[in-house]
Protein backbone atom coordinates (compact mmCIF):
# COMPACT_ATOMS: atom_id res chain seq x y z
CA UNK A 1 0.00 0.00 0.00
CA UNK A 2 1.27 3.51 -1.09
CA UNK A 3 1.12 6.57 1.16
CA UNK A 4 -0.61 9.19 0.02
CA UNK A 5 0.72 11.74 2.17
CA UNK A 6 3.54 14.17 0.64
CA UNK A 7 6.78 13.32 1.83
CA UNK A 8 6.93 16.79 3.23
CA UNK A 9 4.51 15.76 6.03
CA UNK A 10 7.39 13.01 7.70
CA UNK A 11 9.10 13.93 10.62
CA UNK A 12 12.58 13.50 10.07
CA UNK A 13 15.06 14.04 12.64
CA UNK A 14 16.61 17.49 12.17
CA UNK A 15 12.27 18.25 12.49
CA UNK A 16 12.16 16.10 15.41
CA UNK A 17 15.16 17.89 17.15
CA UNK A 18 13.22 21.84 16.19
CA UNK A 19 10.06 21.17 18.04
CA UNK A 20 11.93 21.44 20.93
CA UNK A 21 13.54 24.61 19.66
CA UNK A 22 9.53 25.77 18.68
CA UNK A 23 8.45 24.78 21.72
CA UNK A 24 6.12 21.87 20.41
CA UNK A 25 5.48 18.89 23.08
CA UNK A 26 7.15 15.22 21.22
CA UNK A 27 4.52 13.02 21.67
CA UNK A 28 6.24 9.24 21.51
CA UNK A 29 4.42 5.83 22.22
CA UNK A 30 6.16 2.18 21.56
CA UNK A 31 4.69 -0.15 18.66
CA UNK A 32 5.78 -3.65 17.78
CA UNK A 33 3.58 -4.85 14.99
CA UNK A 34 1.34 -3.13 11.46
CA UNK A 35 -1.85 -2.67 13.45
CA UNK A 36 -0.70 -0.72 16.18
CA UNK A 37 1.51 1.00 14.30
CA UNK A 38 -0.65 2.31 11.81
CA UNK A 39 -3.05 2.91 14.15
CA UNK A 40 -0.45 5.18 16.30
CA UNK A 41 0.62 7.29 13.19
CA UNK A 42 -3.02 7.56 11.87
CA UNK A 43 -3.33 9.44 15.40
CA UNK A 44 -0.79 11.57 14.84
CA UNK A 45 1.79 10.40 17.17
CA UNK A 46 4.79 12.38 16.63
CA UNK A 47 7.12 9.07 17.37
CA UNK A 48 7.22 5.36 17.26
CA UNK A 49 9.66 3.46 19.75
CA UNK A 50 10.37 0.18 18.55
CA UNK A 51 11.69 -0.32 22.03
CA UNK A 52 13.10 -3.86 23.63
CA UNK A 53 10.28 -3.47 26.13
CA UNK A 54 8.82 -5.81 23.22
CA UNK A 55 10.81 -8.78 25.15
CA UNK A 56 8.27 -8.47 28.24
CA UNK A 57 5.50 -6.93 25.91
CA UNK A 58 5.44 -9.56 23.36
CA UNK A 59 7.67 -12.20 24.12
CA UNK A 60 6.57 -12.80 27.93
CA UNK A 61 10.12 -12.26 29.15
CA UNK A 62 11.42 -11.64 33.01
CA UNK A 63 13.45 -8.29 31.44
CA UNK A 64 14.47 -7.11 28.29
CA UNK A 65 17.93 -9.01 28.00
CA UNK A 66 16.66 -12.23 25.95
CA UNK A 67 15.19 -9.74 22.79
CA UNK A 68 17.67 -10.45 19.56
CA UNK A 69 18.81 -8.31 17.33
CA UNK A 70 17.26 -10.54 14.54
CA UNK A 71 14.50 -10.37 16.56
CA UNK A 72 14.38 -6.32 17.20
CA UNK A 73 14.93 -6.02 13.49
CA UNK A 74 11.75 -8.39 12.55
CA UNK A 75 9.07 -5.92 14.98
CA UNK A 76 10.87 -2.71 13.19
CA UNK A 77 10.51 -4.04 9.61
CA UNK A 78 6.39 -4.21 10.45
CA UNK A 79 6.27 -1.05 12.44
CA UNK A 80 8.28 0.60 9.46
CA UNK A 81 5.89 -0.60 6.55
CA UNK A 82 3.02 0.97 8.27
CA UNK A 83 4.27 4.36 9.48
CA UNK A 84 4.22 7.59 6.94
CA UNK A 85 4.48 10.31 9.30
CA UNK A 86 6.16 9.42 12.60
CA UNK A 87 9.73 9.12 13.34
CA UNK A 88 10.21 5.27 13.70
CA UNK A 89 13.26 4.30 16.37
CA UNK A 90 14.50 1.48 17.24
CA UNK A 91 16.21 0.26 20.39
CA UNK A 92 19.47 -1.38 20.24
CA UNK A 93 19.06 -4.43 22.07
CA UNK A 94 21.49 -6.34 24.75
CA UNK A 95 24.39 -6.84 24.19
CA UNK A 96 24.33 -5.16 20.26
CA UNK A 97 26.52 -2.02 21.25
CA UNK A 98 28.63 -3.53 24.09
CA UNK A 99 31.22 -5.36 21.77
CA UNK A 100 32.75 -1.34 20.69
CA UNK A 101 32.25 1.35 18.09
CA UNK A 102 32.40 -1.56 15.18
CA UNK A 103 30.17 -3.78 16.88
CA UNK A 104 27.52 -0.72 17.35
CA UNK A 105 27.32 0.02 13.68
CA UNK A 106 26.83 -3.38 12.52
CA UNK A 107 24.15 -4.01 14.37
CA UNK A 108 22.79 -0.36 14.04
CA UNK A 109 23.73 0.01 10.17
CA UNK A 110 21.62 -3.05 9.92
CA UNK A 111 18.43 -1.54 11.38
CA UNK A 112 18.83 1.25 9.46
CA UNK A 113 19.28 -0.76 6.07
CA UNK A 114 16.95 -3.32 6.66
CA UNK A 115 13.70 -2.16 8.70
CA UNK A 116 12.99 1.19 6.96
CA UNK A 117 13.56 3.09 10.51
CA UNK A 118 15.38 6.55 10.31
CA UNK A 119 17.35 5.93 13.81
CA UNK A 120 18.49 3.94 16.62
CA UNK A 121 18.39 4.51 20.56
CA UNK A 122 20.99 2.99 23.08
CA UNK A 123 21.23 2.68 27.03
CA UNK A 124 23.82 4.73 27.87
CA UNK A 125 25.27 8.51 28.38
CA UNK A 126 28.92 8.55 29.64
CA UNK A 127 29.84 5.50 29.44
CA UNK A 128 28.72 5.27 25.80
CA UNK A 129 29.84 8.12 24.57
CA UNK A 130 32.31 6.96 22.20
CA UNK A 131 29.92 4.41 20.86
CA UNK A 132 27.33 7.24 20.14
CA UNK A 133 30.01 9.35 18.51
CA UNK A 134 30.86 6.40 16.86
CA UNK A 135 27.17 5.83 15.21
CA UNK A 136 26.77 9.38 14.41
CA UNK A 137 30.05 9.49 12.72
CA UNK A 138 28.84 7.04 10.30
CA UNK A 139 25.54 8.81 9.83
CA UNK A 140 23.13 7.02 11.95
CA UNK A 141 21.57 8.60 14.36
CA UNK A 142 21.11 7.96 18.18
CA UNK A 143 18.97 8.53 20.58
CA UNK A 144 20.68 7.86 24.32
CA UNK A 145 18.43 6.68 27.31
CA UNK A 146 19.58 8.09 30.28
CA UNK A 147 18.11 7.48 34.19
CA UNK A 148 16.63 3.96 34.68
CA UNK A 149 18.10 1.68 31.82
CA UNK A 150 16.48 -1.48 32.37
CA UNK A 151 19.00 -3.14 30.57
CA UNK A 152 21.05 -2.95 34.06
CA UNK A 153 18.25 -4.60 35.55
CA UNK A 154 20.95 -7.40 37.05
CA UNK A 155 23.37 -5.07 38.48
CA UNK A 156 20.43 -2.95 39.87
CA UNK A 157 18.82 -5.92 41.45
CA UNK A 158 15.36 -4.26 40.20
CA UNK A 159 13.44 -0.93 38.50
CA UNK A 160 14.63 2.29 40.62
CA UNK A 161 14.30 5.70 40.32
CA UNK A 162 17.38 7.29 39.78
CA UNK A 163 18.41 10.63 41.88
CA UNK A 164 22.07 10.77 41.81
CA UNK A 165 21.42 14.33 39.87
CA UNK A 166 25.15 14.89 39.28
CA UNK A 167 25.50 11.34 37.45
CA UNK A 168 22.32 11.95 35.49
CA UNK A 169 23.50 15.61 34.65
CA UNK A 170 26.92 13.92 33.43
CA UNK A 171 25.47 11.18 31.58
CA UNK A 172 22.53 13.62 29.81
CA UNK A 173 25.77 15.99 28.37
CA UNK A 174 27.85 13.21 26.94
CA UNK A 175 25.45 12.06 25.08
CA UNK A 176 24.68 15.41 23.75
CA UNK A 177 28.31 16.51 23.04
CA UNK A 178 28.78 12.67 21.38
CA UNK A 179 26.28 13.92 18.93
CA UNK A 180 22.83 12.54 20.25
CA UNK A 181 20.02 13.55 18.55
CA UNK A 182 17.80 13.24 21.82
CA UNK A 183 17.23 11.42 25.08
CA UNK A 184 15.00 9.37 26.79
CA UNK A 185 14.90 10.22 30.05
CA UNK A 186 13.48 7.64 32.96
CA UNK A 187 12.19 6.91 36.10
CA UNK A 188 14.31 10.19 37.69
CA UNK A 189 12.86 13.13 39.98
CA UNK A 190 10.54 15.84 37.89
CA UNK A 191 12.96 18.49 39.54
CA UNK A 192 16.19 16.19 38.02
CA UNK A 193 14.54 16.12 34.27
CA UNK A 194 12.82 19.45 34.02
CA UNK A 195 16.62 20.96 35.15
CA UNK A 196 18.42 18.68 32.29
CA UNK A 197 15.65 19.68 29.86
CA UNK A 198 16.21 23.24 30.43
CA UNK A 199 19.92 22.49 30.23
CA UNK A 200 20.25 20.99 26.81
CA UNK A 201 19.92 21.85 23.80
CA UNK A 202 18.28 18.38 22.43
CA UNK A 203 14.83 17.40 23.09
CA UNK A 204 14.43 15.12 26.61
CA UNK A 205 11.83 12.08 26.24
CA UNK A 206 10.25 11.57 29.63
CA UNK A 207 8.98 8.44 31.25
CA UNK A 208 8.14 8.47 34.67
CA UNK A 209 9.97 11.59 34.59
CA UNK A 210 7.37 14.64 35.31
CA UNK A 211 6.11 17.47 32.69
CA UNK A 212 9.35 19.00 32.65
CA UNK A 213 10.89 17.07 29.71
CA UNK A 214 10.29 18.04 26.13
CA UNK A 215 8.38 14.86 25.12
CA UNK A 216 6.73 12.10 26.66
CA UNK A 217 6.79 8.36 26.25
CA UNK A 218 4.92 5.35 27.08
CA UNK A 219 4.71 1.61 26.51
CA UNK A 220 1.71 1.81 24.27
CA UNK A 221 0.17 -1.84 26.14
CA UNK A 222 0.19 0.05 29.54
CA UNK A 223 -1.38 3.45 28.17
CA UNK A 224 -4.28 1.10 26.75
CA UNK A 225 -4.83 -1.14 29.57
CA UNK A 226 -3.06 -4.60 27.73
CA UNK A 227 -0.78 -5.11 30.17
CA UNK A 228 -1.35 -8.52 32.38
CA UNK A 229 1.07 -8.06 34.73
CA UNK A 230 2.62 -5.37 37.09
CA UNK A 231 2.50 -1.78 35.45
CA UNK A 232 4.70 1.40 36.57
CA UNK A 233 3.11 4.05 38.79
CA UNK A 234 3.87 6.79 35.61
CA UNK A 235 1.45 5.14 33.40
CA UNK A 236 -2.33 6.45 32.91
CA UNK A 237 -4.50 4.02 31.37
CA UNK A 238 -6.01 6.06 28.51
CA UNK A 239 -8.02 2.86 27.77
CA UNK A 240 -9.27 -0.65 29.61
CA UNK A 241 -8.31 -2.49 26.26
CA UNK A 242 -8.20 -6.07 28.23
CA UNK A 243 -11.33 -5.39 29.72
CA UNK A 244 -13.29 -4.85 26.18
CA UNK A 245 -11.16 -7.34 24.31
CA UNK A 246 -12.23 -10.00 27.50
CA UNK A 247 -15.94 -8.86 26.96
CA UNK A 248 -15.78 -9.17 23.81
CA UNK A 249 -14.10 -12.90 23.20
CA UNK A 250 -16.42 -14.21 26.25
CA UNK A 251 -19.52 -12.58 24.27
CA UNK A 252 -18.36 -14.80 20.69
CA UNK A 253 -17.74 -17.70 22.66
CA UNK A 254 -20.78 -17.94 24.33
CA UNK A 255 -23.11 -16.96 20.74
CA UNK A 256 -21.15 -19.85 19.09
CA UNK A 257 -21.74 -22.40 21.60
CA UNK A 258 -25.19 -20.99 21.19
CA UNK A 259 -25.29 -20.95 17.55
CA UNK A 260 -25.98 -17.38 17.62
CA UNK A 261 -22.93 -17.07 15.36
CA UNK A 262 -22.54 -17.01 12.75
CA UNK A 263 -25.60 -15.04 11.51
CA UNK A 264 -27.12 -15.55 7.84
CA UNK A 265 -25.60 -12.11 7.03
CA UNK A 266 -22.03 -13.65 7.65
CA UNK A 267 -22.15 -16.93 5.59
CA UNK A 268 -22.71 -16.95 1.83
CA UNK A 269 -26.00 -17.95 0.27
N1 LIG B 1 5.16 -2.89 30.49
C1 LIG B 1 6.32 -2.22 30.70
N2 LIG B 1 6.27 -0.89 30.90
C2 LIG B 1 7.39 -0.17 31.13
O1 LIG B 1 7.30 1.07 31.26
C3 LIG B 1 8.64 -0.85 31.17
C4 LIG B 1 8.63 -2.24 30.93
N3 LIG B 1 7.47 -2.91 30.73
N4 LIG B 1 9.78 -2.95 30.93
C5 LIG B 1 11.04 -2.27 30.90
C6 LIG B 1 10.99 -1.07 31.74
C7 LIG B 1 10.89 -1.38 33.23
N5 LIG B 1 10.15 -0.26 33.71
C8 LIG B 1 9.84 -0.05 35.05
C9 LIG B 1 9.36 -1.07 35.83
C10 LIG B 1 9.07 -0.89 37.15
C11 LIG B 1 9.31 0.33 37.74
C12 LIG B 1 9.01 0.45 39.20
O2 LIG B 1 8.62 -0.47 39.83
N6 LIG B 1 9.21 1.60 39.80
C13 LIG B 1 8.88 1.78 41.19
C14 LIG B 1 9.92 2.61 41.87
C15 LIG B 1 10.57 1.79 42.92
C16 LIG B 1 11.77 2.43 43.61
O3 LIG B 1 12.30 3.46 43.20
O4 LIG B 1 12.16 1.87 44.61
C17 LIG B 1 7.50 2.41 41.30
O5 LIG B 1 6.99 2.54 42.38
O6 LIG B 1 6.89 2.70 40.24
C18 LIG B 1 9.78 1.37 36.97
C19 LIG B 1 10.05 1.18 35.63
C20 LIG B 1 9.81 0.64 32.65
N7 LIG B 1 9.84 -0.21 31.47
C1 LIG C 1 10.01 2.66 27.43
C2 LIG C 1 10.99 3.00 26.38
C3 LIG C 1 11.73 4.25 26.67
C4 LIG C 1 11.93 1.88 26.03
O1 LIG C 1 13.12 1.97 26.07
C5 LIG C 1 11.33 0.61 25.59
O2 LIG C 1 10.11 0.52 25.32
O3 LIG C 1 12.08 -0.37 25.47
MG1 LIG D 1 14.14 0.09 25.81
Amino acid sequence: MSSHKPASDRITVPKFVAMKRDGKKISMLTAYDHTMAQLLDEAGVDSILVGDSLSMVVQGHDTTLPVTLDEMIYHAKMVARAVHRALVIVDLPFPSFHLGVYSAIESAGRILKETGAQAVKLEGGVEQAEVIAGLVSAGIPVMAHVGLRPQLVMQMGGYKVQRDEEQLLADALAAQNAGAFGMVLECVPRSAAAKISAELTIPTIGIGAGAGCDGQVLVVNDMLGLTGGYVPKFVKAYADLRGQITTAARQYCEEVRGGAFPADEHSFK
